[in-house]
This record gives structure tokens, sequence and C-alpha cells, in this order.
């Protein structure tokens, strides 16, 4: 079993207990009654490279990455330090996550947020929504085609954008099949967790010129977001090496300033 059957195993156990206590129905209305979906389509192609600033407490790699984290105010400083999207990880067991992070995060900014998850169900969907999601992760490796292409059609029906990650060329063909225009190419093998930094210029050029393209894991550094740019890439997305910085804002504030200098290649699109 990889780290990525796991991770689900755990997320369908949480979620049938969550099942039990609100019904679909529920949910669902709650999803419809709450407040609209920000324009994440927008936000994502304002001028230069964008930054996906992301609240993670913990990771199956590394364990707990800080101590005390208050998602809202590291949302705040994000949005402050010019990230485009805050994304939130909303996995409780090797995240340390809730969707109860995702709505103080909502509640503290203007930008859009992502709900980062796993997931496999249209159940968790309409949670993200009514918790404050305007856009939402779909992991093909995670789902097969039709739960691909009908849980996309979920996010997109209720408004929101779907940020459909790949980790291969199959799964950039399934992604595209299922009518993804938001990619993102991830680093980290999901089932082995290494990362691999040349993923994304091997998979990009594949990739059709109009489709926005996130380079997601293992961006340390002002320099590595060059290289993902000069590979092709409209917005990377980071969360550990901004945690563990000892000072987020900075940290965003330097890949921004890299992101919209004159010297960073622009993509194509
Ligand atoms: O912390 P990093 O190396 O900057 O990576 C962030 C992000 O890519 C990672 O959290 C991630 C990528 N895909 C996921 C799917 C689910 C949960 C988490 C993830």
């Amino acid at each position: 079993m990889t780290v990525l059957d796991s991770i689900i195993d755990g997320v369908r156990a949480d979620l049938a207990a969550r099942q039990a206590e609100i019904p679909f129905e529920v949910i669902k209305e709650r999803s419809l009654a709450a407040a609209s979906p920000r324009d994440v389509m927008t936000a994502l192609n304002a001028p230069g490279i964008g930054v996906i600033a992301e609240v993670k407490r913990r990771s199956p790699a590394r364990g707990e990455l800080v101590p005390v984290l208050d998602p809202a105010e590291l949302a705040r400083e994000y949005q402050a330090a010019g990230a485009r999207v805050i994304s939130v990880l909303t996995e409780r067991r090797h995240f340390g996550g809730s969707l109860a992070d995702l709505a103080a995060v909502r509640a503290a900014v203007s930008v859009p947020v992502l709900c980062k998850d796993f997931v496999v169900s249209p159940y968790q969907v309409h949670e993200a929504r009514a918790h404050g999601a305007d856009m939402v992760l779909l992991m093909v490796a995670a789902l097969e085609q039709n739960a691909l292409e009908a849980l996309l059609d979920r996010i997109e029906s209720l408004g929101m954008v779907a940020l459909v990650e790949v980790h291969n060329a199959e799964e950039c063909d399934r992604a595209l099949e299922a009518g993804a225009k938001v990619l993102d190419v991830n680093a980290r093998n999901p089932h082995t967790l290494e990362v691999d930094r040349d993923m994304f210029s091997r998979l990009a050029p594949g990739l059709p010129f109009d489709t926005y393209k996130v380079a997601e894991s293992g961006v340390r550094s002002p320099g590595d977001l060059m290289t993902y740019a000069g590979a092709g890439a409209d917005s990377v997305l980071v969360g550990e090496s901004l945690i563990t910085s000892g000072d987020p804002k900075a940290a965003v504030t330097q890949l921004v300033t890299a992101g919209s200098h004159p010297a960073c290649p622009r993509p194509s699109r």
C-alpha cells in the first residue's frame, strides 16, 4: 500500500463519520447558501508569475512544521505579501488540517481560497463550498476517470474552479480529457513522497498553451520560481518552505517580487 492509498483510506473513514452526522441534503443546502465564490481566474491571471501560498500544519514527509499555527493570521500575511490565492490543507490525519481552518482563512482574506484535500466524493465538494472554498483540488491519481469528470463538473456547477493535480503524462491526458482548465504538476510523487523538480519541465511542453499551469511542491526560493517560470509555469504553489522560513510574509514577498521582475520569464499564454 502506497502513502496515497493509506491517506485515502483515512479520508474515506473520516468522511463516513461526517456523513453519518450531517446528511448529504443538508450539506448541499449549506453549500448553496454560502457567500458567492470569488473570481479565481481573474486573480490567477494577474500580470507576472503568481504565488499560491499554502496553510499547512504538518506533512507526511516532515511531521509537524511549526508548533502553533494560526491559519487566519498566516493567511493575512500571505495576502499582504501578494499571494494570489491562499491554499488551505484540510486533510486531518496526515496534514493536521480541517474545514474550520478553511472557513477561518476565508473570513480573514479577500483573495480566493483553495481547498486542498483528497476529494473522492461529491459530499466533500459541497462541504468545501459550504466552508467558503473558491477552488478545489482534484488529484487525478486518486480518481477513476468517471469520478474525476463528475467531480470537476460539480465543482464548476457550484461556481468554483478545479485545480487538477497530475504527476505524469498519462495523468495530463486524463485531466485534459476531463476538461481541466487549471492543471498543477506536483513534483512530489504521491506514492513515495519523493520530489522531482524536473517533472514540470518534462510535462509542460505537452500541455495546450491555453491551459493555466501551476508548478507545485518543493519550491524553496525565488530561483526555483524563475526556473519553473522559464519552463512555462503561470503560478507556483508553495507550502513548507514558507511555513518553516521563520518569516512567511518576507518569504512570500521575495517570491512575488521575483515573479513580477522584468527579467522573470513570462508564460506564452
Ligand atoms: O510544501 P510544499 O513542498 O511547498 O508543497 C505544497 C503542496 O504541493 C503539497 O502540500 C501538496 C501537493 N499536492 C497535495 C495533495 C494533497 C495534499 C498536499 C499536497
